[in-house]
Formats: structure tokens, sequence, C-alpha cells
């Protein structure tokens, strides 16, 4: 991806604190099925921070995003934003707080990749509807620093894992909210863009991200901060700064197998062992 710099971001509604939390969970408990996902989280994110959601297959992830998103209703305990119940913003206030991109996604009308950011400027249309030159710069712009802008014009459905996955995360730029909520945003990417991802998240300055990932590495590379599944049965969550989170006990517990501290370039990695 092109290091293109980031616009001024557009003033949210309305303003919190900058020391109060921009996102918290009381007692959350998510039950989608018969199973207890997730019991009693008390967790508070704040501007500035970028949290990766990790754990086993089927732990929870997406389900915590979606709920976090107000798109799932917890079975227990309170989400707020901004110091205010999810539930008590509008779906238009909403969109100006948060964003949400989910794992997949189902296109099924032909719309170009910039149709589907400009999507993401609706919250900012003026009174008729009608979005403004700006919008369309922003769109441009947030397809430029995806490394998608010469996608710009091509029809969504035909688009590859990770060209798609590009446009969802320009999409969720322009939208330009506090909160990004970012279900696997790199599962389709190569390397390089992983990497530019990874970078891009990092200038978002004081805006928060909570992303769920699979690769330990990439999370420690990006994220200021980890939530982390360790007994997908009980269920059991632990929460805090990244590198206190992720470690060999922690990993082991999360995952059954054994990760192997490396250290490297002055980093943290971790090695999948030959065996558990
Ligand atoms: N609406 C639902 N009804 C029944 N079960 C559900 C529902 N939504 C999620 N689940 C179950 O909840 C569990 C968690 O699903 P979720 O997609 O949140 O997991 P995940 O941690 O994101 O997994 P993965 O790493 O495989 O993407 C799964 O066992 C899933 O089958």
């Amino acid at each position: 991806m092109r290091p293109t710099p980031p616009l001024p971001t557009h003033p949210p509604v309305p303003f919190a604190a900058e020391s109060s939390p921009l996102l918290e969970t009381h007692g959350l408990e998510l039950r989608p099925g018969a199973r207890r996902l997730l019991a009693g989280l008390d967790w508070a994110v704040h501007r500035g921070e970028r949290w990766a959601v990790l754990g086993p297959n089927g732990c929870g992830k997406s389900t915590l995003l979606r709920a976090l998103a107000g798109l799932c209703q917890p079975s227990a305990g309170s989400l707020l934003l901004q110091g205010r119940p999810l539930e008590r913003w509008s779906v238009h206030e909403l969109s100006r707080l948060r964003s949400y991109t989910p794992q997949h996604h189902h296109d099924v009308f032909g719309m170009t990749a910039l149709d589907v950011v400009l999507a993401a400027r609706r919250p900012y249309a003026g009174r008729f509807g009608w979005l403004s030159a700006h919008d369309r710069e922003r769109a441009l712009h947030a397809l430029a620093r995806c490394d998608a802008a010469h996608l710009a014009q091509q029809d969504v459905r035909s688009l590859s894992g990770g060209e798609r996955q590009r446009v969802a995360l320009a999409a969720a730029l322009a939208q330009d909210v506090p909160l990004l909520l970012l279900d696997e945003p790199t599962a389709h990417l190569d390397v390089p863009h992983q990497q530019a991802v990874c970078e891009l998240l990092k200038a978002l300055g004081d805006r928060a991200v909570v992303l769920s990932l699979h690769d330990v590495n990439l999370a420690l590379a990006c994220c200021t901060h980890a939530l982390l599944c360790t007994d997908r049965e009980a269920p059991r969550w632990i929460a805090g700064p990244i590198e206190e989170v992720l470690r060999p006990d922690t990993l082991q517990a999360a995952y059954g197998w054994t990760m192997v501290p490396v250290d490297l370039e002055g980093r943290r990695h971790y090695l999948p062992a030959a065996s558990r």
C-alpha cells in the first residue's frame, strides 16, 4: 500500500471527555445459541487504543464484535458507547460513532468499489441525502490509503478476496468515526498488505480500534492491548496491555498448543512448537 497521509477527521457526534472510555462493558454476557460465549466481562476501550480480540475458533470473537456494533443483543450486562447505553443511540447517531466491518461480504448488486466506499459517507449526507464533492474526495482518499484506488470503478463482485477486504477497510476509514470494529481485517491479505494495514491502524491517532485476529504476531505488531479467550468452554477472557496478555502460558491455555517465544529485531514473536 502507498503511504497516503490521512485527511483531517470529521467531528463525531457528540464528543466525550478525552479521558472517559469510548466503549465500556459491564458484566457483559453473550449467549447467541445454546452455549454461553462470554460472561461477566468488565472492559473499557479508550481513544488511541488498538485492541486485538484473540482466541480459538468458535470462542465468540465475531459475536463480540457484532454485539459491540449493536447488532447482537447481549443476554446480560450492559454496553456503553461514550457513556450512553448502546441501545439509546439511534442508527444514524451510531453510524457517526462506530464502523463495523464483518468478516464476509455478500455483494448482491453490481456496485463499483467507489460506490461501496461512498455508502460509508451516507451519515454525512446533506439535506436531500446528496453526497458532496468532499465526500467523493474522502472516499477516493480512503481507497488510496488501502491500495485500492485502481479498483474504484470495478464491480465489487469481481474483486479478489484481498481486494474486497481492502475496499471494506477503505469504507471503514471513509466513515470517519472514533471507533472502528474490524472482524479479521487481514484474513485475505498477503504479507505486505497485512503489514500496511498494521501501519495504517497505528496511524489512526486518537481513534480506537477493536479487531479480531488469528495471527498473534500481527497482533503484537499493531495492537496496544489484547482481549484473549483462554478457555472456550468456561468461558474465560483476559484483557490488558498486549505484552501482558499474550504470554507463553496464556497462549497455551487459549490454543492448547505450545507457542515458543522468539525475540527478533527488538520485538517478541511466537512460533508454534512442532507438537502440543
Ligand atoms: N445466532 C447464533 N445461533 C447459534 N449459535 C451461534 C449464533 N451466533 C454464533 N453462534 C455460535 O457461537 C460460537 C461463536 O461464534 P463466533 O463466530 O463468534 O466465533 P469466532 O470466535 O469468531 O470463530 P472463528 O475464529 O471461527 O471465526 C460458534 O460456536 C457459533 O456457532
